[in-house]
């Protein structure tokens, strides 16, 4: 342990975006530490290294992780119970396990059925943007963005401290909730507005009597947004709607019936429930642009991704 980094080595497994950008920042805030990098893609593997996303790219995931005081996992949720299984017998015992994953019970079962007496801290820092690979990822990403720790009961408090000193260090603000709780907040808050995003986009896609040309042409800022969204890597968001099934469909229950008020209003000529909507959920904006969650990302809107 040096410089007051709380860990000696850390593993990351998935070199894109946010393993990439996980090595990148803490080369930056924490340049004692030691990095070592694994992904089941050679290409990968190469264009990290190229990048110097951590200090060494290995070959296998055994030398990735076998001196690792922690493992992060950052690749789709669903394959994170399969690489633990191919950790087992190779991690020192005291090796922290953490992960960066979108949804947070699934990945938990997933890691503690397969690593029963590792200890285990995941965390979701909930940044991040529509790219994916290795050449997305920047080491600004995570600041002033929150990281949720979702810490299963009985977990060492003093792991969650080390933890969430790691990402304090990358600059990001650190809360703490249970993996449950963290699975609702999200689906409302990012999964179901990916969906959503999803759903318009194809549906503007298909429609016969407007061209795929107008479509690109007309795409005035709303429409655009959700294209941002819509271009997200399909096999993350393919894992998370299936890991975090059931609030997910809860949340678009609820979002299909307040649409369908929507739609009555409209087809009633109800102006003063369109407008009582809409001026409510302008305050919800402002509100967040009062915290200084404006689109917070820090490097927004810069070419270069570098810092
Ligand atoms: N993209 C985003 O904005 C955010 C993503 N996350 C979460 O972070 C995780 C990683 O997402 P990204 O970095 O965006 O994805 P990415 O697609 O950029 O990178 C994932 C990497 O994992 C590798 N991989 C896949 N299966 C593997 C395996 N079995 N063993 C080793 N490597 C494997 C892939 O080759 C790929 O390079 C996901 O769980 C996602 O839910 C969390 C916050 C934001
Ligand atoms: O690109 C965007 O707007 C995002 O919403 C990025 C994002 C995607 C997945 C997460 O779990 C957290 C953040």
């Amino acid at each position: 342990m040096n410089d007051g980094a709380p860990f000696g080595t850390i593993a990351i497994v998935g070199l894109g975006l946010i393993g990439g950008s996980i090595g990148l920042a803490v080369q930056q805030a924490l340049p004692a530490v030691r990095l070592t990098g694994f992904d089941a893609d050679p290409d990968v593997r190469c264009r990290a290294q190229t990048r110097t996303l951590v200090h060494q790219v290995t070959g296998t995931l055994e030398l990735a992780i076998r001196d690792a005081d922690l493992v992060i996992l950052c690749v789709p949720v669903r394959a994170m119970g399969d690489i633990a299984a191919q950790m087992a017998g190779v991690l020192k015992p005291e090796a922290i396990i953490s992960d960066a994953g979108s949804s947070k019970a699934f990945v938990a079962d997933a890691i503690r059925a397969a690593l029963p007496h590792q200890p285990l801290v995941p965390a979701h820092p909930v940044a991040g943007t529509e790219r994916s690979g290795p050449e997305a990822g920047f080491a600004g990403l995570f600041r002033n963005r929150w990281c949720i720790i979702t810490p299963p009961d009985g977990t060492d408090p003093e792991h969650v401290s080390a933890v969430s000193a790691l990402w304090h260090a990358l600059g990001a603000r650190v809360e703490i909730m249970d993996a449950a709780h963290h699975d609702l907040v999200l689906a409302v808050t990012s999964h179901v507005p990916h969906l959503i995003a999803y759903t318009i986009v194809g549906t503007a896609s298909d429609l016969e009597e407007v061209t795929r040309n107008e479509v690109i042409t007309y795409s005035a800022g709303g429409f655009r947004d959700f294209t941002r969204i819509a271009a997200s890597d399909p096999t993350m968001w393919r894992d998370v709607f299936l890991s975090n099934k059931h609030a997910v469909l809860d949340i678009l229950q609820r979002f299909s019936e307040d649409l369908t008020a929507l739609q009555r209003a409209i087809r009633w000529d109800d102006g003063d429930a369109l407008h009582a909507h809409f001026a409510k959920t302008r305050g919800i904006r402002r509100s967040i642009i009062d915290e200084g969650q404006d689109d917070a990302r820090p490097d927004f809107g810069r070419a270069d991704h570098s810092a």
